[in-house]
């Protein structure tokens, strides 16, 4: 036999043409020791399975600490009970922020840690010998990594990892050579992975590759997804693997995702598994689609999460008696459930959204930032036609709070079934909806109704949804028709979650709750449209009405008598709303201008009569 002696870049060189030829090399050198050659494929195989293997390697470390401690301090087991112990206990409180977040997985690390404490703690003293501790550590180990071996997750991962390791050589494979993988997580439904392209390469080259990394990972057909990363790097990519569709069964609600509403809340999953996160701050919201085809839930999962936002107060409107609203009573700020309820709270909404705009404009703010002291109002009307059937003069506010309502912070979100003119009550309602969600439609033209017109065309197919819940999103952050699936809700993940969220709502700041006690369109005038708003005229007219008003404060605070004069006479000089005065009378106040003389009666600040 000739001896070769080859350099290790040749034989690397050559290996890879002849995987490149489809032959897989096997390279024997004479030179090479074959029981070296063993104990690599040894350690490979220990480190392709470590992770079946980790309850091994832990009892034998277990083992010789037993054994180390038992020779060099045995009276060191009281110490190491103790330990054990107090070690079990902070698993059990606190495992949650080292990653165990299931309670069962919580238990089962406090159990193994109560048991290799209690074990080690003996062996420590009798010796690790003595019987029956090695059969304890034998059976008793066995015993305890079953769980850790069927363990569902666990498995997932080791599988993931194992195909990924593999990236490299696929990658060269399928032309997207040099690529690296970043970092990976596995889920429910499959796994993603973050994709770091190799010099020259684009996100584009990789989505054209789809069908090749499909192939090459095992996936189903249409089981891959590659997206550029929305940090929006030229030279990353997001890949995500469908496994198990998650559209097939009804997706359990797992709970709200925001604390505020100026966070997108989570309404469901898209069909990659990803969740639907849309926001509602300052947008109003068009729910539709047949009967049964999941409005309702759809409604749930966002009082799931505006509930447990401390900065919105939500009202509804539910005409069928409160059949759909009422579970949600005890955090409801207010709930309307007869046309004659429900014409009284629009017509507060519009009063609140007025004092609201008027004290933006008197501060030269724009848009009303919700806080806790502060909320955002959300009016959630439930099967709107009934309210236009029922109560048409509700329409005139719906209205109003529809063209006005965003920077007050004061919104909608309406579900009907199908938002035809004669449904909408032949107001711009539809026209000023920002989110619209279409669960399934009968009709092709009833997708335009909810999505917008021509919106069908543009293949946004609510008529193809074909379970409840299933829907269409269309929203500044939503502009290409994908299909999701709302988290269902139970009756008795509703009643838990507003018994819980119940306690933490926030209630009206002054400012709306004055407006609202004192409307600034008198109740009896409030059948006709209201005028328009200074806000609404364009910031030219606000300034000067201001001013007016302002002028017309001032001047009435000068010539009050040395008893002061009444906030009702202010009204009427400035003709300004309550909320108004009070807050520019503070202000002159603490300026130094204005003097409170009594209970509710001012003046200004003269140097013969002041208190
Ligand atoms: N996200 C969902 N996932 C699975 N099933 C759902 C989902 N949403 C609703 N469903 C099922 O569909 C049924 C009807 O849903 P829902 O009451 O929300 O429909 P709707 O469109 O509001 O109907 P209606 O207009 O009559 O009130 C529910 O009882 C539930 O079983």
């Amino acid at each position: 036999m000739t001896k070769h002696r080859l350099s290790r870049s040749r034989l690397r060189r050559d290996a890879r043409r002849m995987r490149r030829a489809g032959i897989e090399p096997m390279i024997i050198m004479d030179d090479i020791e074959f029981d070296s050659i063993a104990i690599v494929i040894f350690f490979r195989l220990i480190w392709r399975y470590r992770s079946e293997l980790a309850p091994l390697g832990l009892a034998l470390l277990v083992e010789a600490a037993a054994v180390a401690l038992h020779i060099s301090q045995p009276t060191w087991w009281v110490g190491i009970s103790i330990g054990a112990a107090f070690l079990t206990m902070t698993v059990l409180i606190f495992g949650r922020h080292v990653g165990l977040s299931r309670g069962l997985e919580r238990v089962y690390a406090a159990y193994l840690v109560a048991m290799i404490g209690g074990w080690v703690a003996t062996a420590t003293a009798i010796g690790p010998g003595k019987p029956p501790l090695p059969s304890i550590l034998i059976i008793g180990g066995f015993v305890s990594a079953l769980p850790w071996w069927v363990h569902r997750r666990r498995r997932a991962k080791v599988r993931v990892e194992r195909k990924l390791a593999a990236w490299p050589e696929l990658a060269e494979q399928i032309g997207l050579a040099g690529s690296r993988i970043q970092s990976a997580i596995v889920d429910l439904w499959g796994y993603r992975f973050r994709l770091a392209l190799a010099r020259g390469q684009t996100v584009e080259d990789a989505i054209t590759k789809i069908g090749n990394v499909e192939s090459a990972l095992g996936a189903r057909r249409g089981g891959v997804r590659i997206q550029p990363v929305p940090e929006q790097r030229a030279d990353r990519a997001d890949v995500r693997i469908i496994e198990t569709d998650p559209h097939a069964d009804a997706i359990t609600w797992p709970g709200p995702s925001i604390t505020s509403v100026t966070q997108p809340m989570e309404l469901g999953l898209w069909e990659d598994g990803t969740p639907v996160a849309v926001s509602l701050l300052r947008r109003h919201a068009l729910f539709g689609g047949v009967a049964g085809a999941g409005k309702s839930g759809a409604v749930n999962v966002v009082m799931g999460n505006l509930t447990a936002a401390a900065d919105v107060i939500v009202w509804g409107i539910d005409l069928k008696r409160g059949m759909e609203l009422q579970p949600w009573a005890s955090c409801l700020d207010r709930i309307a459930t007869t046309p004659q309820e429900a014409c009284t709270l629009l017509r507060d909404a519009v009063a609140i959204l007025d004092g609201r705009a008027e004290w933006l404009a008197s501060h030269g703010l724009r848009v009303w930032e919700p806080t806790p002291d502060a909320p955002a109002l959300v009016i959630i009307i439930d099967e709107y036609a009934e309210l236009v059937d029922d109560a048409p003069e509700a329409v005139t506010y719906a209205d109003s709070i529809a063209r006005r309502g965003r920077a007050p912070a004061v919104t909608l979100l309406i579900a009907t079934q199908r938002p035809s003119q004669r449904a909408m009550g032949h107001s711009a309602v539809r026209s000023q909806m920002d989110v619209r969600l279409a669960c399934r439609v009968r009709e092709r033209g009833d997708a335009d109704l909810i999505l917008g017109a021509g919106m069908h065309k543009a293949g946004w197919h609510a008529d193809k949804l074909n379970a409840p819940g299933k829907f269409l999103l269309s929203a500044p952050e939503h502009d290409i028709p994908r299909r999701g699936r709302a988290y269902l809700l139970t009756d008795e993940i509703v009643q838990r979650t507003a018994e819980r969220h119940a306690e933490r709502r926030p209630s009206l700041d002054p400012i709306s709750a004055e407006a609202r006690e004192t409307p600034l369109y008198a109740p009896e005038t409030a059948s006709e449209p209201p005028s328009p708003l200074p806000a609404a005229r364009g910031r030219h007219a606000r300034q000067e009405a201001a001013s007016a008003a302002e002028d017309a404060l001032k001047a009435a605070l000068a010539n009050a008598p040395g008893e002061g004069t009444s906030i009702g006479d202010l009204i009427t000089a400035t003709s300004m709303s309550r909320p108004w005065i009070y807050q520019r009378l503070r202000q002159l106040a603490s300026d130094g201008h204005a003097v409170q003389v009594s209970r509710g009666r001012w003046r200004d600040r003269r140097e013969d009569h002041s208190p």
